[in-house]
């Protein structure tokens, strides 16, 4: 059994230097996940790697069947899920391309699924979620930033919008008196599912663009892919120095 899973997100739908040796095309009972879930060696070490939006990327945040990913990884023996985000950045420090490990979080979504929990099979159940993402898996990344170089925020609150349009620079100002210092879109219900399932979660949110208001005039792709070029790079030494650890 594979322990570790990747899961990309925006500009990161395939994970370069990942050797594929078998693909899982699951069903689950709550429908198809994303993609196929792809297992392989990353680094010499076992992996599986899951597409969020699809390969290629053509499913929105808000129609992402979140539980049949975080149940499908389940299936196939994973406990550990490193979830690679791109994001807005808030505050000061979360400027384009730079990389940080979320500690706590902030849900405005709605309208999702967000539990395992909700018909007769199971006993109603609520997880505590005082820490939602794993501190042993932020620990292993923080020393495997430490370890490659690459500078990093080693906390930040990540606010997970509805989308799929980008955010108004007043829901940004009130992000920010929140607390967040980071915004993207499928940070939950993700992180919490597999909190259900048992599994250790942690985010990589990489830096896009700063978020709406944060600079002058409008947000762009072509900012948010040149960042994205930028910040996974450094993101996929991350990953390779984090997985020599395991
Ligand atoms: C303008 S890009 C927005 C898109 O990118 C992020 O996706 P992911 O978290 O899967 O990397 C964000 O959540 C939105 O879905
Ligand atoms: O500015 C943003 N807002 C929400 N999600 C995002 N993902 C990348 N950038 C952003």
């Amino acid at each position: 059994m594979t322990k570790l899973a990747f899961i990309g997100g925006t500009g990161l739908t395939q994970l370069s230097g990942f050797n594929i040796s078998r693909r899982e095309t699951l069903k689950t009972p709550y429908g198809n996940p994303s993609a196929e879930f792809l297992i392989g060696e990353f680094n010499g070490h076992p992996v599986i790697f899951l597409a969020r939006h699809g390969n290629p990327h053509t499913l929105a945040p808000h129609k992402i069947n979140y539980r049949a990913n975080i149940w499908g990884l389940k299936q196939l023996g994973v406990e550990d899920i490193v979830a690679v985000a791109a994001v807005g950045g808030i505050t000061e420090a979360m400027v384009p391309a730079h990389i940080a490990f979320p500690d706590q979080l902030i849900d405005y979504t709605y309208n999702r699924i967000q539990t395992f929990f909700e018909d007769e099979n199971y006993p109603v159940t609520h997880i505590d979620f005082t820490f939602p993402y794993s501190p042993s898996l932020r620990n292993a990344l923080i020393g495997a930033a430490a370890q490659a170089g690459i500078a990093i925020s080693p906390q930040a609150t990540y606010g997970c919008t509805q989308g799929p349009r980008l955010e108004t620079i007043a829901e940004i100002a009130r992000m920010e008196r929140d607390g967040c210092d980071v915004v993207g879109m499928t940070g939950m219900p993700e992180a919490a599912l597999a909190r259900e399932l048992g599994m250790n979660y942690a985010s990589v949110s990489v830096i896009a663009n700063w978020a709406a208001g944060k600079s002058a005039g409008e947000i762009t792709m072509a900012e948010i892919e040149q960042n994205l070029h930028l910040g996974m790079a450094n993101t996929a030494q991350l990953l390779q120095a984090f997985i020599a650890g395991q």
